[in-house]
C-alpha cells in the first residue's frame, strides 16, 4: 500500500521511454509510485509490473484509470496512441504528464486541446524535457537578463547515432526536430510562423530512401531566424547544441565538455550515446516538477498549447519536407486557458 499522499501513477506504454520512466519514479523520485503500467503488449507489461511492489500490469488503458489505486496517468505510448490515452484520462479527471509529441498532427491536438477546454482548467503537462535541462535553464535564464539584447539567430545541431528500425524521412521532422520546435518557442518567447527544409545529399549511412540530415529553416513572429541540422545516422554519438546570437553577444550549450582529459599526446572527452544518457537529469528534474505540481493541485510546464503550436509547426515543416519551399504555419487562436 502506498503511504498516505503518495501520488499512484498508472504507466501507459512499457517500452524504452516508459520502463526508464517507471524506474525513475520507483527510484529517482520523492512523492510517487506506480501502481499499474499499461502496454497491448501484455508480457511486457508484466514483466515491467513484476519489477515494482503493489503494481498491477494491464493491457487496456481505460481499465487502468478506472482503477481505485490510480490518480495520475504517464503516458510513454507511440504519438498515434495519445490522443485515445488522453481523452480517457480527461474522463477519470486524472492528471496526465504525456510524452511528446502530444499527438501527431495538429487536427488530433486541436481536439484535445478542445476536450481540455471543456474541463475548464489545464490537466495536462506536455514531455518536452530540454525545458527542465539544466544547460538549456541557464540558457533560458541568461536570455532572461537582457544582458545579450535581442535574440537575432538560434543555432542548433540535433545528432543522433543510429536511427531505429521503420523510421522515415518525416520523422526526423515529427520525432527529433519537434524538440527544437518546443525550445525556440520557449528560448525566445515567439511563436514559429514559416519552415523551409533544405535537403544535403543524404549519408551513405541512412537507411535506403531515408532523407538524413535535413537542414531545418524556421522563421518567428519575432523576427528571428532558427536553423536546425538533424543529422539521426551521424554514427559517432548523440549530440544536441544550441547558440542563441544577439544583440550584444552569443551563448551556447551541449558542447559536452564536462571534462576533458590529457593523455599520450591527446585532449578529449566523451559523448553520450543517446537522449536518455545525455538528458537523464532534465527527465528527472520533469517527472518531479509534474509529481510536485500534481500533489499540490497545479498543473505546470509544458502545456496542450505548447504541444498543439509544435504539432502545427511540424505539418508544415513535413509539406516543406515533402513538397520544398517555405511553407507558412497555420495556427488557431491561443484560447484564454493558455495565456
Ligand atoms: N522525451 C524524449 O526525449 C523522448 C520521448 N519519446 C516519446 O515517448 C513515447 C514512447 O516512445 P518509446 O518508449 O521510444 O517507444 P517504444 O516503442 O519503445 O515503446 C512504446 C510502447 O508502447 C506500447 N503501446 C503501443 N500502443 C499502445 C497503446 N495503445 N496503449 C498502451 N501501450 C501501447 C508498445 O507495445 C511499446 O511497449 C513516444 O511518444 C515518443 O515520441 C521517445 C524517446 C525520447
Ligand atoms: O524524443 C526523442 C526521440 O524520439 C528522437 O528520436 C530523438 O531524435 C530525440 O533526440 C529524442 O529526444
Amino acid at each position: 500500500m502506498a503511504q498516505p499522499g503518495t501520488l499512484q501513477v498508472a504507466v501507459v506504454g512499457t517500452g524504452k521511454m516508459g520502463a526508464d520512466h517507471v524506474r525513475r519514479i520507483q527510484e529517482v523520485v520523492s512523492g510517487a509510485t506506480v501502481t499499474a503500467v499499461v502496454d497491448v503488449d501484455a508480457e511486457r507489461a508484466k514483466a515491467v509490473a513484476d519489477r515494482v511492489d503493489g503494481c498491477t500490469a494491464y493491457t487496456d488503458p481505460t481499465a487502468a484509470m478506472a482503477a481505485a489505486d490510480v490518480d495520475a496517468v504517464l503516458i510513454a505510448s507511440p504519438g498515434p496512441a495519445h490522443e485515445a490515452a488522453l481523452l480517457a484520462a480527461f474522463e477519470h479527471d486524472l492528471p496526465v504528464l504525456c510524452e511528446k509529441p502530444l499527438t501527431p498532427d495538429a487536427a488530433s491536438a486541436l481536439r484535445v486541446m478542445e476536450a481540455e477546454q471543456r474541463l475548464g482548467r489545464r490537466r495536462v503537462q506536455v514531455g518536452f524535457m530540454r525545458r527542465y535541462d539544466a544547460e538549456y535553464m541557464r540558457l533560458k535564464a541568461l536570455l532572461e537578463t537582457g544582458q545579450l539584447g535581442r535574440p537575432l539567430m538560434l543555432h542548433n545541431r540535433h545528432r543522433n547515432v543510429a536511427s531505429p528500425p521503420g523510421w522515415h524521412s518525416e520523422m526526423l521532422i515529427n520525432d527529433s526536430v519537434v524538440h527544437e520546435m518546443d525550445v525556440t518557442r520557449w528560448l525566445l518567447g515567439q511563436e514559429i510562423t514559416a519552415v523551409t527544409v533544405l535537403r544535403p545529399t543524404p549519408s551513405a549511412n541512412a537507411p535506403d530512401g531515408v532523407q538524413d540530415p535535413q537542414f531545418v529553416v524556421f522563421e518567428t513572429d519575432g523576427g528571428a531566424v532558427v536553423d536546425v541540422e538533424i543529422f539521426v545516422n551521424c554514427g559517432f554519438g548523440y549530440q544536441v547544441q544550441a547558440e542563441v546570437v544577439c544583440e550584444r553577444g552569443t551563448a551556447r550549450i551541449g558542447d559536452g565538455h564536462a571534462m576533458v582529459t590529457n593523455m599520450a599526446g591527446r585532449w578529449g572527452g566523451t559523448i553520450a550515446q543517446d537522449f536518455v544518457e545525455r538528458f537523464a537529469d532534465a527527465y528527472d528534474r520533469e517527472v518531479q516538477a509534474w509529481v510536485d505540481a500534481t500533489r499540490r493541485g497545479e498543473v505546470t510546464g509544458p502545456s496542450v498549447w505548447d504541444g498543439y503550436a509544435v504539432a502545427a509547426v511540424c505539418e508544415a515543416g513535413v509539406r516543406a519536407l515533402t513538397e520544398g519551399g517555405r511553407v507558412e504555419v497555420e495556427l488557431a487562436e491561443r484560447p484564454a486557458l493558455y495565456r
